[in-house]
């Protein structure tokens, strides 16, 4: 695994940026130190090929073959979790976490049906999650909103069923939004038109997003666009390779949220440097810089933002830019984003007399 470390005043300036993550699984940030005593308070036997020691898993995150052989790890981990109180340590761990660097604004995503499915109610799973936002708000001052995501993997008629037993949560705007995720590949957005149909229905204000050209390629960025009617796309790093499409994301302002880390350890680039961001900049596409699942990728935003300015070495006006389209692309209160712009701008006339432009 390449090394990505900035220097020192560099790392502080990214760190004091008032960060907005889009990006984020919740049950992604299940760090190996939790995952073990979670599984001894709930009596949960993991597999018996599953490693042993903190030590061990953490040697067995160091590379994935792909997304699959992520997921499947993944999926084990979300075993672990049983108890509202769980699902409150898990979100509060990571809200805590990345205060430490930087983060104001998170919009999380959580998988009900990885729950559902073994016994647990979308409600537990909730309460548990919306417990430590009302926390991350009063005592970090960060702000977030709670996105569900399908599982694309699993039969549509189980995402519908998983649709329903939320609608209340999506009538009251207790979730916020709507996302797609899992195993890319062969679940191509179409399965899901009429999930996302049933969702805009619910609330005229939900926002919609889906997982597209992670592993798919630009096919499945425009279908979730043309028949998801998504404003936003998780990853679409691929939509690189189709230049109408690059120009469609330009003219309709959506925004992509690319994971560095996670795409590099899921061997869909090499290295941080081969993601189109030098593409998205020129072609004016907003995106935003997201940890995904840190636990198992290895970094909080803060790394990535980090991994990026080693491999881009991007002045401090284009970070300006990067960080206004965050704040501008987030789905939160006008005046919200305010405050954030006003957090920038300090930042900025902080770091202009210490680093060069
Ligand atoms: N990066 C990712 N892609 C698809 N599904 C996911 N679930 C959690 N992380 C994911
Ligand atoms: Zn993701």
């Amino acid at each position: 695994m390449a090394v990505y470390e900035c220097n020192n005043t560099f790392r502080d300036f990214l760190r004091e940026l008032p960060k907005c993550e889009h990006h984020l699984h919740l049950e992604g940030t299940l760090e190996p130190d939790l995952l073990y005593p979670l599984a001894r308070r709930n009596n949960v036997k993991l597999p018996e090929q599953f490693p042993k020691t903190v030590e061990e898993l953490e040697n067995r995150y160091k590379q994935f073959k792909d997304l699959q052989d992520f997921l499947d790890f993944y999926y084990i981990g979300c075993e672990v979790l049983l108890q509202e109180e769980d699902f409150f340590d898990l979100a509060w761990a990571y809200f805590k976490r990345s205060r430490s660097q930087g983060l104001k604004h998170a919009e999380v995503f959580f998988d009900p049906q990885s729950h559902t499915s073994r016994g647990i109610s979308i409600e537990t799973v909730v309460k548990g999650f919306q417990r430590a936002c009302i926390k991350a708000q009063q005592e970090l001052q960060i702000s977030s909103k709670l996105i569900m995501c399908l599982l694309r993997h699993l039969p549509v008629e189980d995402c519908k069923a998983t649709l329903e037993s939320a609608r209340v949560l999506f009538e009251t705007q207790q979730l916020h939004g709507l996302g797609l995720d899992s195993a890319e590949k062969p679940f191509p957005p179409e399965l899901f038109t009429e999930c996302y149909e049933t969702a805009r229905s619910y609330h005229p204000d939900i926002k919609l997003t889906a997982h597209a050209g992670e592993e798919g390629d630009a096919s499945y960025v425009l279908k979730s666009l043309d028949l998801l009617k998504t404003s936003r796309i998780d990853h679409g790093v691929r939509s690189a390779e189709d230049p109408e499409l690059m120009a469609r994301l330009a003219r309709e302002q959506i925004m992509c949220t690319i994971c560095p880390l996670s795409s590099v350890k899921l061997q869909v680039v090499q290295d941080v440097r081969e993601l189109p961001f030098a593409q998205f900049l020129d072609a004016g596409i907003p995106f935003s810089i997201n940890s995904d699942d840190p636990a198992y990728f290895g970094g909080y935003i803060l790394d990535n933002y980090v991994a990026v300015q080693t491999r881009f070495n991007w002045t401090l006006n284009v970070w300006k830019k990067v960080v206004q389209q965050s704040v501008n692309g987030s789905w939160c209160e006008e005046k919200r984003k305010k405050e954030l712009l006003l957090e920038l701008d300090a930042v900025m006339t902080k770091y202009e007399g210490i680093l060069e432009k």
